[in-house]
């Protein structure tokens, strides 16, 4: 097995930089600066970042089948013209709850874009609790709400059957399954699969791989976890050099590239000086296992 390599490919620092993606036809990956307040695409080819200021906290991007993306912004889903740089709102979610925003979003193997929300952070993972909900949005446009009760709502993803649905509410601090019935986009039987340990700190983005084993980026425990969903066992751990993972995503060739992206949010001149590489995005190659493309939002 080749040896695992960790670089860090983007230097610009984000706040929070969180939901990757990648982008095939132009080589890039796509992920925000959540409050940065930033839609951002790292071209692989030309080494450049382009970035589309937004107007709200911004939980998720994802890509959309018509073209541009889909936005999980303050409390609203909303659709992005990237050469625009034009956002329109299409739903508004937790009209009740004025302090609340986006959070972690992706799109499930039929095209409905699943985020969920949060109450807004006074320091990391120091909130309301109890605030956040998960939601659908559907290619109708229509918005279908799975539960509340959410404290952080964060990273997702799909068994590569599709019939499992992984969803990580961050201060539980551990990684759950719901059955998930693919032709109605409808939630069961939640489970814990995985709890995180000490050192391990607070689970926030996921991504699923090719064997259906689950990478787990931990904030403030510097490290991305492999775990098997089936025995609830870690199988792997790789360490990076910044504390702040917030999530992960496979990319590059044939989606052999693990890219993890990083928050320097709430660090102290000390600690940034420990960790200059705080914010950045990192690539891992080496790990000998490849993940899926990701799906666009149908509507
Ligand atoms: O990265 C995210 O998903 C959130 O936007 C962050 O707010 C962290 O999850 C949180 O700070 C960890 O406690
Ligand atoms: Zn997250």
């Amino acid at each position: 097995m080749a040896s695992i390599k960790i670089d860090c490919v983007v230097k610009d620092s984000c706040k929070i930089g969180e939901c990757p993606f990648w982008e095939v036809k132009e080589s890039s990956l796509v992920y925000v600066d959540v409050t940065g307040q930033k839609v951002c695409k790292w071209n692989t080819v030309t080494n450049k970042v382009k970035t589309v200021c937004v107007d709200a906290p911004i939980g998720s991007v994802v890509p959309r089948r018509s073209g541009g993306y889909a936005l999980a912004l303050g409390t609203r889903f909303a659709f992005l013209d990237w050469d625009k740089e034009c956002v329109t709102d299409i739903a508004h979610v937790d009209k009740d709850k004025g302090n609340n925003r986006f959070n972690d979003g992706k799109v499930d193997p039929a095209g409905r874009f699943f985020a969920g929300t949060m109450g807004m952070e006074i320091r990391p993972a120091e909130l309301e609790l109890k605030q956040g909900s998960l939601y659908t949005l559907q290619a109708d446009h229509s918005v279908v709400k799975h539960f509340d009760q959410v404290d952080i709502s964060n990273g997702l993803d799909w068994s590569p059957d599709h019939k499992v649905f992984y969803y990580i509410d961050s201060l539980s601090f551990t990684v759950d399954a719901f059955d998930y019935d693919l032709q109605s986009g409808k939630l069961s039987n939640r489970r814990a699969v995985y709890k995180l340990e000490a050192e391990e700190a607070i689970p926030d983005g996921q991504c699923i791989d090719e064997e259906g084993k689950l990478w787990v980026a931990c904030y403030n425990g510097g490290r991305v976890l492999r775990i098997d969903p089936e025995t609830g066992k870690r199988i792997q751990t790789v360490k990076l050099p910044v504390d702040k993972t917030t999530s992960c995503c496979f990319g590059g060739r044939d989606y052999f590239e693990l890219y993890v992206t990083s928050a320097s949010d709430a660090m102290d001149e000390e600690w940034l000086k420990r960790q200059p590489q705080a914010g950045g995005i990192f690539k891992i190659t080496g790990l000998g296992v490849k993940g899926f493309a990701p799906h666009s939002f149908a509507g």
